[in-house]
């Protein structure tokens, strides 16, 4: 294997706090986000959870001015997101998003570096192309393929590349996975998590699925009609104290292991 830059080059990368501050989104009468306000610990990783149309997708998009909220503030290791130049905002926050949307034309270095082409008019070196393919479990030789070659776990393995490419220390992700079958879905959750842990990385996942969000995340919000009514730790959503909308949410998948179990127990014994 050929030698590789080191990822990241600073190696004690360390995510940031991220603080929501009486946020509101409105869509005219229509209350996507009401006044939330929580706060993310340095190198977590949180789960966002809740029914459709909830506002889970449009609270993350106010991290990186995707979406421009009506009141209230994101602050990002105390610095208002406001305060900072969009382009600049949005390089410095990695954003995975389901069915990622490569550029078809473009290979899969081209696309992983597409942030440095913009920034910099410079592809991204091999090297690092090398390193971020190793970093996401794709063979290198990967690199000149364009995406119509991949199945959908690679594109998204590719998203995931792309996004870790600028070198963030915070990752929103929404619904990264959820296009994927579930064999792939947990494999690269598992992986994700791994890597979050490695580079020292803040994470803000959306997800649909509650069993994920309990596996991968060290904290869980639940969210309803604009605001999260629960904010926990897997094991505190597990023990069923965090309100009618977690524990409805927490029952699906206890449920389907219960049935899982029970089946199991009427196979005939050999
Ligand atoms: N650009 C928009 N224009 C009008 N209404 C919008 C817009 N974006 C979101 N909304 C509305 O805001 C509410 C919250 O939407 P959001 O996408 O944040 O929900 P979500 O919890 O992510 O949903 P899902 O799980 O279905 O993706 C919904 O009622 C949605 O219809």
């Amino acid at each position: 294997m050929a030698p590789t830059a080191p990822f990241p080059s600073t190696l004690c990368a360390h995510g940031p706090a991220v603080a929501f501050e009486g946020v509101s989104k409105h869509y005219g009468s229509v209350v996507a986000i009401d006044a939330v306000s929580a706060t993310i610990l340095p190198g977590t990783f949180v789960a966002i959870v809740g029914s459709s149309g909830s506002g889970k997708s449009t609270l993350v998009k106010a991290v990186n001015r995707l979406v421009e909220p009506d009141a209230g503030s994101v602050r990002i290791d105390g610095q208002d997101v406001l305060e900072r130049e969009q382009h600049e905002l949005r390089r410095s926050i990695g954003y995975v998003f389901q069915n990622i949307g490569l550029f078809p034309h473009m290979n899969v270095a081209q696309n992983i570096g597409i942030g440095s082409r913009i920034a910099s008019r410079k592809p991204l070196p091999d090297d690092q192309v090398a390193a971020l393919l190793d970093l996401v479990d794709l063979p290198r030789d990967f690199a000149t393929r364009l995406p119509e070659q991949l199945s959908g776990g690679q594109q998204q393995r590719v998203g995931v590349a792309r996004a870790l490419a600028g070198e963030p220390g915070l990752m929103l992700m929404d619904e990264p996975f959820g296009a994927l079958d579930p064999v792939t879905r947990e494999a690269l959750g598992e992986q994700y998590r791994a890597l979050h842990e490695r580079l020292g990385l803040t994470t803000i996942m959306v997800t649909h699925d509650m069993a994920e969000a309990l596996l991968f995340a060290d904290r869980i919000w639940v969210m309803a009609s604009g605001r999260i009514v629960a904010d926990a730790s897997p094991a505190e959503m597990i023990a069923g104290q965090c309100g009618p909308e977690a524990e409805a949410l927490v029952a699906v998948p206890r449920l389907q292991a219960d049935r899982i179990t029970a089946m199991r127990n009427m196979q005939p014994q050999p």
